[in-house]
């Protein structure tokens, strides 16, 4: 169980965060939803600690990270940031392998398993067949999918995903979160579509100026007030005729495509 006790983060006297409390269970997949600037990013550096908090804590299985060496908490949680800079022109099997680093004593080679361990999360992300690639060749989604892979090979109990979609076409989206639905990992993602967060969420925590709005099933937290005291737009809210969960339909400009239908 993943664990976020009244997480503050203050920077030059402004809140990013405040006070924010949630719970992820263990193989539970909640998602963070907010506009720009609500503090997604900022609340999850605090997981994978790049940053610390000004107050509160990030507990994992009731025992807070910050009294954990730095590469003990990356063995149990991964993270698939917006800042993974691929400054190096390592191949992306390099790169991957870079995941195996918490789990290293010294320069040691990987063994036979962790070697096929970083085949198969290179096959299950699709970046098998770019094994031999430099990552600066890579496009923006290939290079997302080797971050993925990179963190699978962490072999954590967590992952945490800082708009994971948003490199990825439709396919690699729906590849993307079918994984997540069927992982056992235990998985906090921000997400900025929020279709693809009902989708893949069992939970949807929201958050506005740094401050938790609300949490819930994604049918309960997406409703049209939340869509438009929040995001300040209205949606429609209907029910996926397959998989029942709800998705939103956007009402654009609906003033002005009516006028055209006269
Ligand atoms: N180091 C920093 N110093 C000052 N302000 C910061 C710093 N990091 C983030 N912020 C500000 O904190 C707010 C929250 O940023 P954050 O990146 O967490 O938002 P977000 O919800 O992830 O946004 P987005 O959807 O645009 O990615 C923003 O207004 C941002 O400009």
């Amino acid at each position: 169980m993943l664990s976020l006790r009244g997480v503050s983060v203050e920077v030059a006297g402004r809140a990013l965060v405040e006070e924010l409390h949630l719970d992820v269970g263990g193989g539970e997949v909640v998602g963070l939803v907010g506009p720009n600037g609500s503090g997604k990013s900022t609340a999850l550096r605090c997981v994978y600690r790049a940053l610390r908090p000004t107050s509160g804590a990030v507990l994992l299985d009731g025992v807070d990270i910050a009294g954990l060496k730095l590469r003990d908490s990356a063995r149990s949680i991964a993270a698939l940031t917006q800042e993974n800079h691929a400054d190096l022109d390592f191949t992306v099997e390099e790169v991957v392998a870079l995941g195996r680093t918490p789990h290293a004593s010294g320069n040691r080679p990987l063994d036979e398993r962790e070697r096929e361990l970083c085949r198969r999360c290179m096959e299950e992300l699709d970046v098998l067949h770019l094994a031999d690639r430099g990552v600066l060749t890579l496009s923006g989604g290939e290079r997302q999918r080797v971050q993925l892979a990179r963190a699978l090979v962490q072999e954590p109990r967590v992952l945490v995903l800082d708009e994971p979609t948003n490199h990825l076409d439709v396919r690699h989206q729906v590849g993307l979160l079918s994984f997540l639905r069927a992982t056992e990992l235990t998985v906090l993602v921000a997400l900025h579509d929020l279709n693809l967060a009902a989708a893949v969420c069992d939970r949807i925590a929201v958050l506005h100026d740094g401050v938790l709005v609300t949490s819930g099933t994604p049918a309960e937290v997406l409703v049209p007030e939340v869509i438009r005291d929040v995001f300040g737009v209205d949606a429609t809210i209907v029910t996926h005729p397959r998989t029942g969960v709800p998705q939103l339909l956007f009402d654009i400009a609906a003033d002005r495509l009516e006028g055209t239908s006269r």
